[in-house]
């Protein structure tokens, strides 16, 4: 079964070419919500966090206060290090029991990983392919600021966290290009099926 790496910086159109995939017949494994599966209340990655940085990233019921964590350590390169060391290492072994599951399984033509840091992780090396979503920085800015309801300032942080543009394309095996319609992009998305999975499964 072909695993397909699905990334782009934040609020580049994964989750939507996500969508488009699993209609196609793809098994989405979706790395932001693995991550906040991590994060719950009373697991090791929530105690090491809680060590890390102290009770007050906790609401009253103990989960983790995800806007105030944001807050510490997007911005803060050490902060985010440190955010990174301990909460990867568990996002990727969740990654790969998935993708055995999906594999055992044997219902779908294609797993893809959407991950936004496919590449600072290193989780690209679970996967045979990498699909980049390119939109340029404007584009992004704005569709951050948007949908998150973030200030510019804010929005050209997370931007900052993650991978230039550029070196991110450096390790494509196809580039979908997100800054036009959603018509022409779910059109790059059906060619690139047609000829990187299903020409395969024939
Ligand atoms: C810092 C946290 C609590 C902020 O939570 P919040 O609900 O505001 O954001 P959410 O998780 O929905 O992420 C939104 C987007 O921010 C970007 N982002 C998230 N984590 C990171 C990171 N460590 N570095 C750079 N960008 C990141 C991604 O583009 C992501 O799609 C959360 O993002 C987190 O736990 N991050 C660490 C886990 C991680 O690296 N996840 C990314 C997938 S591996
Ligand atoms: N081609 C497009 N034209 C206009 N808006 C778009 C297009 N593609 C996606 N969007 C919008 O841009 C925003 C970001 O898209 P989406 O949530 O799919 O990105 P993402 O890469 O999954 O983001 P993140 O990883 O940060 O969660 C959404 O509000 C979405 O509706």
């Amino acid at each position: 079964m072909k695993k397909i790496g699905l990334t782009g910086g934040i609020a580049s159109g994964k989750s939507t070419i996500s969508k488009i995939l699993r209609r196609l017949g793809a098994a989405i494994i979706d790395a932001d919500l693995e991550a906040k599966a991590t994060l719950k209340p009373e697991t090791k990655c929530w105690e090491l966090l809680v060590k890390e940085f102290g009770r007050g990233i906790l609401k009253p019921d103990n989960t983790i206060d995800r806007k105030k964590l944001g807050n510490i350590v997007f911005g803060k390169p050490e902060k985010l290090k440190k955010l990174n060391e301990i909460v990867h290492p568990f996002v990727k072994e969740r990654i790969k029991n998935k993708m055995a599951e999906i594999e055992t399984k044997g219902k779908h033509k294609a797993i893809v990983l959407d991950a936004p840091l496919l590449i600072e992780t290193g989780f690209h090396n679970l996967v045979d392919e990498v699909w980049v979503v390119d939109v340029d920085r404007e584009t992004q800015v704005q569709r951050v600021m948007k949908r998150d309801s973030l200030s510019r300032e804010q929005a050209i942080a997370r931007i900052n966290s993650q991978l230039p543009r550029e070196e991110r394309i450096k390790y494509a095996t196809a580039i979908i290009d997100n800054m036009g319609t959603r018509k022409n992009t779910r059109e790059q998305i059906i060619h690139l099926w047609k000829t990187k999975v299903e020409r395969e499964i024939n």
